[in-house]
């Protein structure tokens, strides 16, 4: 890995201290960081160095995976870390961090390769992007790279405007756009399990595959994000990004090459063959819902609407559900059912291919039922995978399901923000998602934005419950259920 200076700007803020200085810590432990490295913190308050690096140190004890011991190699680690007070507005403040940045170069003996990070609120993004430009900050001798979080716009035409600022800074090859459920372990080993095993393959159209379902649930409310919640809803917040991503990686043909480029080239197909909807087809299709108060884990917690921050007459989605359809010869006819909201029964993402139902001549039980063949990919909290197939029970004599499972509960292995960091520092743009794919994504989802602020039914649903009875009965509509648990 090249030797690199990381800026990092939104330093003092939630994600850097929850996800990316436990990230970088952890890629440390694991020796995964460049021989020589630096951090410079970039946020408004006005921190010494020492106070910045007790800020580290308190985000790597609440949040890092690895123990965080008094021994050489955190003491090594911590005094990489510098800080630069910084307001994203003030042009000045661009010049005053280039100043720094370079003689912390010259001094340490390394090459102007610099990746920056902004883990800020999304507003300052092309702001940012257009005065590092200016200010000479990423003329350096070395490379540069941006690291962006998302939302990446609001739609597709504020996503235009912000790319449009980015790229007269950045090529688009030196741009990692965040989409951490890419950095998932099982997110990224849907191409394994597909393309590494031959039983698989050749059943992964519509002639054996009969519907897949992919369900992102959350027991988390809004929390404290109301402000960027109220405008973002579920349908931004996650379908536009997290959903379309693993649709995608579920559709897509084989690449031709296990390379970058390859591989995004046929996820953007996907989204070419996505059916669009129109407003009638969007009611037909797409569910939403807000949740009502209830019991999550045990506790009483309020509905939507008393969150706080949150308008008593907001209309804001905090679940979606749609059936979508990948319009291309592969898998006309099969429906995706898509599901994601907040204040549900169980935090869960899993992806469900439903094979097809064996024909109904021979009666293995007398009432003739079968249960279809499953293949379960656990996202998260469960990672793995299992198979459900059917065998003779010992004791009833039925033919019912069993699983073949090859799932494990999360082990100490790296988070997604750990594999993102590590690809972004080795230039691997592979899990980030390209211009193409965010402006097609939006393309998709602004209608359904567009009905939703129109007649849009908002069906209220319990918090702890499995979402609003309509979405059960979206999928209840063409003869199957959603796979729970
Ligand atoms: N938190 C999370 O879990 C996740 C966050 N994200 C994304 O990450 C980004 C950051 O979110 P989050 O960390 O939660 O936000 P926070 O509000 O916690 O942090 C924002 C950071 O930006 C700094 N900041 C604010 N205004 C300015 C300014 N004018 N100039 C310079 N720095 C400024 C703040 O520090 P100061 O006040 O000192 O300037 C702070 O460090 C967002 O895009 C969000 O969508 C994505 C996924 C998860
Ligand atoms: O991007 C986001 O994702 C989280 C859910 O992520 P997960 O890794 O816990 O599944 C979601 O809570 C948040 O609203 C959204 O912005």
């Amino acid at each position: 890995m090249d030797d690199q200076t990381f800026i990092l700007f939104g330093a003092s803020g939630d994600l850097a201290k929850r996800k990316v200085l436990p990230a970088l810590y952890n890629l440390h432990r694991d020796g995964k960081m460049p021989r020589r490295f630096t951090v410079i913190g970039a946020s408004r308050r006005p921190y010494s160095r020492e106070a910045f690096q007790g800020l580290v140190m308190d985000a790597l004890h609440q949040y890092s995976r690895h123990p965080v011991d008094s021994d050489e190699t955190t003491a090594e680690f911590l005094d990489r870390f510098h800080y630069v007070p910084f307001d994203a507005g003030n042009a000045d403040d661009y010049t005053a961090l280039k100043g720094y940045l370079e003689d912390l170069e010259a001094r340490a003996h390394l090459p102007q390769n610099r990746l920056f990070y902004l883990a800020m609120a999304p507003d300052f993004f092309g702001t940012i992007a257009v005065q590092l430009q200016a200010s000479g900050l990423t003329s350096g001798t070395g490379w540069k790279r941006l690291v962006i979080e998302k939302p990446f716009g609001h739609d597709y035409r504020s996503a235009a405007e912000l790319n449009r600022q980015v790229s007269a800074a950045f090529d688009e090859r030196e741009v990692f756009r965040i989409d951490h459920y890419l950095g998932k372990e099982m997110v990224q080993n849907i191409e394994i399990i597909r393309f590494a095993n031959s039983i698989f393959e050749p059943l992964w159209n519509n002639r054996f595959i009969s519907n897949v379902q992919i369900t992102s649930s959350e027991v988390v409310g809004v929390e404290d994000r109301a402000a960027y919640y109220e405008k973002a809803g579920a349908l931004r917040d996650m379908v536009q990004n997290h959903m379309m991503q693993m649709l995608m990686l579920i559709a897509m043909e084989p690449p031709s090459r296990l390379n970058t480029e390859a591989i995004r080239d046929e996820k953007v197909k996907v989204l070419r063959s996505l059916r669009r909807y129109d407003e009638a087809k969007i009611a037909q299709n797409v569910v939403r819902g807000q949740y009502l108060s209830g019991r999550v884990g045990g506790q009483e917690v309020v509905g939507y609407l008393n969150e706080p921050g949150v308008a008593p007459t907001s209309t804001t989605e905090t679940f979606v559900a749609a059936k979508l359809y990948v319009d291309n010869f592969r898998w006309a006819g099969v429906p995706f059912y898509i599901r994601t909201g907040k204040r549900m029964k169980e935090k869960m993402t899993k992806i469900v291919v439903q094979f097809e139902s064996i024909p109904d001549k021979l009666f293995f039980n007398k009432d003739s039922s079968l249960a279809p063949n499953l293949l379960t990919i656990h996202v998260n909290p469960v990672q793995g995978m299992e198979l459900s197939i059917n065998v003779e029970q010992e004791e009833s004599g039925r033919v019912e399901p069993s699983e073949i499972d090859f799932t494990r509960e999360s082990r100490n292995s790296p988070e997604a923000y750990e594999r993102l960091i590590e690809d972004a520092m080795t230039d691997d743009p592979t899990f980030f998602t390209r211009w193409d794919e965010v402006s097609l994504a939006w393309k998709w989802v602004d209608p359904i934005s567009e009905a939703f602020q129109q007649h849009q039914p908002l069906y209220p649903y319990i918090a702890g419950s499995t979402g609003p009875a309509a979405a059960d009965e979206l999928i209840r509509a063409d003869g199957f259920r959603w796979w729970n648990g």
